[in-house]
């Protein structure tokens, strides 16, 4: 992936404040808490000893934590569609009349050379860019122009190459902003504290912590997110991304940095996300690991699609492995031919 993605949606830091000015915090006290370099000595927003013990019960964390059961019904029916999107930047078309689905209950892998236009379709369905031409259908409905934060409300939660962390606040506090895009109630509910106000930030931190559970980071919860180790903050952050209760889940090159351990551990975590009932796109390099996680993959090259179906039938199209591997050079034999007598 490129270092052009410019932001993202509710999932990322710059969305954060937002929320938390939707939610009613943006009291400057409650803020501070929330920006990085936050004075580290001041108490945490959230009282992490009332968190209940109990949710360490892997049950109890499962039933928090899958958002909607009901999704294997409509399993298998397109959840995202890009029909002919193309996305131009000046002359160049980085994306070239793109069509392809993301259906439910599946792991969609996107993959492709550098430059082939990957964190360009991921920004075109995350509302970071608006499609020159074409539709990104979303659960039935065009994405048309909605921004950013709608577009997380809508369902999309994505997580960055770049780790995107509030560096100064606790782990459970990272998810607990991701929460804020599905609290309900309005900025006076928040700053007189309503009991329905109350109830929801008590849900929210049951949440983020059955969420930190779940990925394998509950033990360091009251920990400050950047003295968490990379493999943690990168798990992090698909706690936060869950935390959005999205339908779909974009996860962006998850394993960059990982050892051949970790990845493993990582298919793992992500298996488990699709069997708990969302739908995962996923750019990856590593084949390895493309292969070994995803139900069906999209190959993307110069903004084209140019492969598309099951790990096998993608990783052994001839297209597909010219694209990787670059078409081979003219037999030497024929060369030889050519050459001066
Ligand atoms: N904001 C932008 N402005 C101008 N050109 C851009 C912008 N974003 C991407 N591009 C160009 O669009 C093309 C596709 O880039 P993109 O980042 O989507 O590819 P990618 O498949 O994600 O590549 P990589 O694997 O290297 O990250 C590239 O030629 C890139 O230089």
């Amino acid at each position: 992936m490129s270092t052009h993605d410019p932001g993202g949606i509710g999932a990322g830091s710059e969305h954060g404040d937002e929320h938390l000015a939707a939610s009613g915090r943006a009291d400057s006290e409650a803020a501070d808490h929330y920006l990085p370099g936050a004075d580290v000595d001041e108490p945490a927003l959230i009282d992490v000893e009332e968190v209940r013990p109990e949710l360490a019960d892997p049950q109890l964390v499962d039933a928090l934590v899958a958002p909607d059961r009901a999704v294997h019904a409509r399993m298998g029916e397109p959840l995202l569609q890009m029909q002919g999107v193309t996305v131009r930047f000046g002359g160049l078309v980085a994306l070239d009349d793109v069509t392809f689905d993301i259906r439910r209950g599946e792991i969609l892998g996107l993959i492709g050379p550098n430059g082939a236009g990957k964190t360009t379709a991921f920004n075109a369905m995350t509302g970071v860019y608006r499609p020159t031409s074409g539709t990104v259908m979303f659960d039935g409905a065009s994405l048309g122009k909605a921004k950013r934060f709608s577009i997380t409300q809508r369902g999309i939660a994505r997580t960055f190459q770049n780790i995107r962390l509030f560096n100064e606040m606790t782990a459970l506090e990272n998810v607990v902003v991701g929460t804020d895009a599905r609290h309900r109630t309005s900025v006076p509910g928040a700053l007189f504290r309503t009991s329905r106000h109350r109830r929801e930030e008590r849900d929210a931190i049951d949440r983020a912590m059955a969420l930190l559970e779940f990925v394998g980071v509950g033990g360091r919860a009251t920990e400050k997110a950047r003295n968490l180790s990379y493999g943690d903050q990168r798990r992090l952050e698909i706690a936060r991304a869950l935390a959005t209760e999205p339908k779909l889940l974009c996860l962006d090159e998850p394993a960059a940095g990982f050892n051949p351990a970790e990845k493993e551990s990582l298919m793992g975590l992500i298996r488990h996300i699709r069997d708990d009932g969302y739908t995962v796109l996923l750019i990856e390099h590593d084949m390895r690991l493309v292969r070994g996680v995803t139900d069906r993959i999209v190959v993307l090259e110069f903004g084209r699609v140019i492969a598309e179906g099951t790990p096998d039938e993608v990783t052994n199209d001839p297209k597909v492995i010219a694209a990787y591997l670059g078409v081979p050079d003219a037999p030497e034999s024929e060369e030889t031919t050519d050459a001066p007598a």
